[in-house]
């Protein structure tokens, strides 16, 4: 249990535990969500929210703002005095910022795809097996680096300005605290840090940036402070980390579970003990928030593939579940390839989406809305035999993010699997696994607090090999 310092008391009055209350922030593409827990019992006492602007160039005074707005919203409902924050992010964005401590530009997020050339020739510079050895990853247009070398390339004046260069999640940190630290679950994202070390790699900085070499945060280790929060009256603000990691550190993933995580990306994860290599590319091989490793697979297109869909049939996202979940397994012959903002895994940037399989008697909403349910999670399940493939045991699969909602996905998603799907209790797991990474800055234990996890379904695990196979063939008379 975590408790504040408690002040002395008259020594014939028993001491009693005073609660802590904490602050976990999720800075992810779409929103800023924060919530206020109860760090001793892990209860949400307070919750708040605040957009983000659309696009993948965002000027990130945005997200400060947000970050603001959403903790304000979540405190006015907070019991006391918060004792400690941490804010998760976004991975990979690139915060560029110059000597005032200003951005010089937008920041370029993890799902523009312009430093797809840059990814190659960084991959061709370097070999994608020694660039996986020393990084954990081979790069693609979502990692950092990339975007430097974009920055470089197309607007060396303002990377000529750049002093120092923050992740997402870094600098709403730095807003809070005045200091530029990161940790090594974000800093795994950028390209030019080794997973395997926990240490910066300068040189493949200045390669990429055509021989510049900005400053970098300081590395913090998994229960390390930033500062306080003069925003919170002092508050500790721990070293906070990348989406993904929290969501792990939220969900209290243990070997055997997989976590498949359906936001703007979906992402497939898992917590491992040793540094993972892929010089396929397929998966990266992140750093987690407890001093393990995190490799993981992604995809541009999730949960949005799911809106965009539900816009063309004139419905909404109830009324997707309901035509998909109408329509037969297979969704009578038709396969959506559903990489409407290109894709990131497999690396094929410039792709756009395909729908195959039409016939006259098969075109139907029913159809067409399970087979981007279909599509949307094909791609995840063979992100997840990728992992396996690391050598990451897959004996069930925990469904987050805001698409886990969805009755479709959720019945789709078991048979696709093929293992034990489990939905947690709706909940902001990225949100609550900052707020856990604060009790444990503050609470001194070994390991980070455990609070319950209350999963809502278990579907049972029976074999969608059909539907996979017609995706990987629509996949290779496509896309090669
Ligand atoms: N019931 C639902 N069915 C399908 N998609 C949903 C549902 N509820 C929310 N979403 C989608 O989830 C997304 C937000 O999820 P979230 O995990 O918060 O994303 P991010 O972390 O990338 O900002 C939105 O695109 C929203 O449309
Ligand atoms: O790039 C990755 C993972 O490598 C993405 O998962 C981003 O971290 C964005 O996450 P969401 O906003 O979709 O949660």
């Amino acid at each position: 249990m975590i408790s504040a310092a408690v002040p002395p008391l008259p020594a014939n009055e028993p001491q009693q535990e005073v609660p802590v209350f904490v602050i976990g922030v999720d800075s992810s593409t779409q929103s800023t969500k924060a919530l206020v827990l109860d760090a001793g019992t892990g209860e949400v006492l307070g919750r708040g929210r605040a957009a983000h602007p659309d696009g993948t160039e965002v000027d990130p005074r945005a997200w400060w703002r947000a970050a603001q707005d959403a903790i304000a919203a979540a405190t006015a409902e907070a019991p006391g005095p918060i004792a400690a924050i941490a804010v998760a992010g976004q991975q990979h964005g690139m915060v560029a910022l110059g000597a005032d401590g200003e951005p010089v530009r937008d920041a370029l997020l993890w799902n523009d795809t312009r430093s797809a050339p840059q990814a190659r020739a960084l991959t061709e510079r370097h070999g994608a097996a020694e660039l996986a050895r020393r990084t954990g990853s081979v790069p693609v247009a979502s990692i950092t680096a990339t975007k430097l070398a974009w920055l470089a390339e197309h607007e060396p004046h303002h990377a000529d300005r750049v002093d120092q260069v923050l992740l997402p999640h870094d600098w709403v940190t730095y807003r809070l605290t005045g200091r530029a630290c990161t940790d090594r679950g974000d800093a795994s994202g950028t390209g030019y840090f080794s997973p395997a070390d926990g240490r910066w790699l300068p040189d493949l900085l200045a390669d990429a940036m055509g021989g510049r070499s900005p400053r970098l945060p300081e590395v913090l280790p998994p229960t390390g402070r930033a500062g306080h929060a003069e925003l919170l009256d002092g508050a500790v603000v721990a070293a906070g980390t990348g989406d993904n990691m929290a969501g792990a550190l939220g969900l209290g993933a243990e070997p055997g579970d997989v976590v498949v995580s359906l936001g703007t990306s979906g992402t497939a994860f898992a917590v491992t003990e040793r540094p993972s290599a892929d010089e396929t590319g397929m998966v990266a091989g992140f750093c987690d928030a407890t001093g393990r490793f995190l490799p993981l697979v992604c995809t541009l297109n999730a949960a949005r593939v799911l809106s965009a869909t539900a816009a063309v049939l004139g419905t909404d996202l109830a009324g997707l579940d309901r035509l998909a979940l109408d329509a037969p397994s297979g969704a009578g012959g038709l396969t959506l390839l559903p990489y409407l903002e290109g894709e990131r895994t497999p690396n094929l940037p410039e792709a756009t989406g395909t729908l195959l399989g039409l016939r006259g008697t098969n075109m139907t909403p029913e159809n067409l809305a399970r087979a981007a349910v279909e599509g949307m999670l094909c791609g995840l399940a063979d992100g997840v035999d990728a992992l396996r493939r690391t050598g990451v045991e897959v004996g069930r699969v925990l469904l987050i993010g805001g698409a886990a909602e969805s009755a479709a996905v959720r019945a789709v998603a078991a048979p696709l699997f093929g293992v034990p799907v489990e939905v947690p209790e709706p909940a902001e797991y990225v949100a609550l696994g900052a707020a856990k990474q604060a009790a444990w800055a503050v609470g001194g234990a070994a390991e980070p607090p455990r609070w319950p996890l209350r999963t809502e379904r278990r579907e049972p695990a029976e074999e969608g090999s059909e539907v996979r196979a017609a995706y990987a063939a629509a996949r290779r008379q496509v896309h090669g």
